[in-house]
């Protein structure tokens, strides 16, 4: 691997649109990934995902805009992107009558390695990735979760500076599903940078340092974990406040960080917050009198943030139809 900086942008998508026939898959995109980040690409089904991952890989032409990856234009440098790209779909396609070795031998000589060296990469990538046992076997007989780890020992010989994974962990058992997201996290240990798109949120709120939220073939937001949350729920925590004897809300409206409150039951308030303030909620409701029976604090999950994100897009897309429709009539 050599190339970019920690921190550079690797791949660059502006003004991205495609369009099929009257549909427009993708619809003005702009994203920037970074040198050695995992990025999560999250939507709904059909918003755009493999799209335009299949033109980062000069697999499919944009209608409009550019797109660059480690400085290459995919279409017209198709074959240094691919040695520069690891792809794996959700289903890695091999030949299933060779071996694990012999599909690797494979990718290493169309990469132009010669065989010393792709010998060694191969046995380090096999050790990586607990398939050295099954080196000599027929893929034919893999689980689909051996099939993507192979997957991940080919980026590793062929040692790419990207990964790009469409649903990688689709149809994996919890167990498959962890062993491939050690192996993603020491993907992006080794200074790789990984672009994954998942609908397994919690899987993309363990692994991304970053993620972009597309819909309708554009991105709606894109932050870390942490951004999104208060950008979408307004504040990142919500605690759990029961008491007696005091008005809640009162008590703690003061307190630096509280972003809003709903109430639930007489003396049980959720505060929205932007930080941890349990200890300062504790100390208003006692030193006014009350007497605090339960304070729990819950950090809004990537999934609350997801759905929250798209039912407020599925509002707002409402309001413009209805305008659009009052207009007409
Ligand atoms: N080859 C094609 N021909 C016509 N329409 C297509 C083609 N590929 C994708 N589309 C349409 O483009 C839109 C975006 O599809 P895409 O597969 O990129 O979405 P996605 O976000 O990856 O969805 P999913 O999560 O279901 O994989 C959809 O409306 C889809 O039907």
């Amino acid at each position: 691997m050599s190339g970019a900086a920690k921190g550079d942008p690797v791949i660059e998508v502006r003004d991205l649109v495609k369009r099929y026939g009257g549909v427009e898959a993708v619809a003005g995109l702009d994203l920037t990934v970074n040198k050695g980040e995992v990025f999560g690409l999250l939507g709904p089904n059909g918003s755009g995902k493999t799209t335009m991952i299949l033109i980062l890989l000069g697999l499919t032409e944009p209608s409009e805009g550019e797109v660059r990856v480690t400085g290459l234009d995919p279409l017209r440098q198709p074959l240094a992107v691919k040695r520069a790209v690891g792809y794996l779909p959700d289903s890695v396609g091999f030949y299933d009558t060779m071996t694990a070795r012999e599909n690797l031998r494979y990718t290493a000589r169309l990469a132009g390695l010669d065989t010393a060296e792709a010998d060694a990469r191969i046995d380090n990538a096999l050790e990586r990735v607990r398939l050295s046992d099954v080196a000599e076997k027929n893929v034919a007989g893999f689980s689909h979760g051996m099939r993507q780890r192979l997957g991940v020992a080919e980026v590793l010989v062929k040692d790419c500076p990207i990964a790009i994974l469409d649903e990688p962990t689709n149809g994996l058992d919890p167990q498959s599903t962890t062993e491939l997201l050690d192996l993603i996290r020491r993907l992006r240990d080794d200074g790789r940078t990984v672009l994954l798109s998942s609908h397994l949120l919690s899987l993309v709120q363990s692994i991304c340092d970053r993620v972009a939220l597309i819909n309708h073939g554009r991105i709606g937001l894109t932050g870390s974990v942490d951004e999104l949350r208060s950008r979408v729920l307004g504040g990142s925590y919500t605690i759990e406040v029961e008491a007696e004897n005091v008005d809640i809300k009162t008590a703690t409206a003061a307190i630096p960080g509280v972003a809003g409150f709903a109430d639930l039951t007489p003396g049980h308030v959720r505060i929205r917050a932007t930080a941890d303030i349990r200890a300062d909620v504790a100390r208003h409701i006692v030193e006014r009198g009350g007497r605090l029976t339960r304070i729990a604090m819950h950090q809004p999950s990537l999934d609350d943030v997801y759905q929250r994100y798209f039912e407020d897009q599925r509002t707002v897309e409402g309001q413009r139809a209805f305008k659009g429709a009052s207009h007409a009539a």
